[in-house]
């Protein structure tokens, strides 16, 4: 007889699964009822203009903010935890958020930044480095190309380093998912093409993308699923030829574009 043990055959629980989810802070409904499932090792883009909700969905999915009306409807789960903390997070999801970058305000160094990921914490303090965390903190330098900043001051050194700094800093644990929040905000157009790089070495060395960004160039040719993000709510989800049209970029917005796809990237033209 064939095995067909359900545990053997049972599918790990996705990373997040979100149902009827709202967020309401001082008055304000920050999330209207998002339903959102997210897989182990996708790679997805959330899409949307300033103000519709991008940063309070990040927000919730790292704690910091709390559904707010938990109820039989409501589903709010993390790789099929109900609560989960900072460990369980960190470990499967590196989080690199828009803000980050601006907490390094002291001269702490390329190698002290990737390494205090492993205390979560910003410079190392008296948190005791083992030789196995050295030798992660060196590979993940190689990885992202960035050796040469190992002794380099964050205060010394470009947004477009600090921020592939940032990411080896999120990547200590060996996430399955890494999730960057608004990362190329202030990045000029040849750090723009060189965080491009780095981020599709990480997808196609298997770790999952979910990449939060008001940018249509942003999202890298590897990301297949698009989630478009409105007033809080999520207005589109799919398959990206589907949901990056003319019509649904032009409403998000609130403006008339022509989105053109050239080399796997898409652009908003015309506005
Ligand atoms: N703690 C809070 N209390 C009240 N209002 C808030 C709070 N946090 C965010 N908001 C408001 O909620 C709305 C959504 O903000 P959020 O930062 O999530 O949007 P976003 O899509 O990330 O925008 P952006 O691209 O500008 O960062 C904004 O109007 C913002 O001012």
């Amino acid at each position: 007889m064939t095995d067909t043990n359900a545990d053997t055959q049972k599918s790990p629980p996705p990373l997040l699964e979100f149902q009827n989810v709202s967020v309401v802070r001082d008055g304000r409904t920050l999330l209207d009822a998002v339903s959102l499932t997210v897989r182990e090792g996708e790679h997805i883009a959330i899409l949307g203009p300033n103000g519709a909700g991008k940063s309070s969905l990040v927000r919730t999915i790292t704690r910091e903010y709390y559904p707010s009306s938990p109820g039989p409807d409501v589903v709010f789960r993390f790789r099929g935890l109900e609560t989960w903390d900072a460990f369980d997070l960190r470990s499967h999801l590196g989080v690199v958020s828009g803000d980050l970058q601006h907490t390094f305000t002291r001269g702490i160094s390329g190698r002290e930044v990737v390494l205090s990921g492993f205390f979560s914490s910003i410079g190392l303090f008296t948190h005791e480095v083992t030789p196995e965390m050295e030798e992660k903190t060196d590979e993940i330098l190689e990885f992202l190309e960035v050796a040469h900043l190992a002794d380099r001051p964050m205060t010394g050194i470009s947004s477009g380093e600090a921020q592939r700094l940032l990411i080896g800093r999120a990547l200590v644990h060996d996430p399955g998912t890494l999730l960057l929040d608004e990362p190329t905000t202030s990045l000029d157009l040849h750090a723009l093409h060189t965080f491009r790089t780095t981020l599709r070495k990480i997808a196609r060395s298997g770790t999952g993308v979910i990449l939060v960004t008001h940018n249509l160039h942003d999202i890298i040719p590897e990301i297949s699923r698009v989630i478009l993000m409105r007033d809080g709510t999520i207005w589109r989800d799919g398959p990206k030829a589907e949901v990056l049209t003319n019509d649904a970029i032009g409403r998000l917005f609130v403006v008339p574009v022509h989105v053109m796809e050239e080399g796997g990237y898409y652009y908003a033209m015309g506005y």
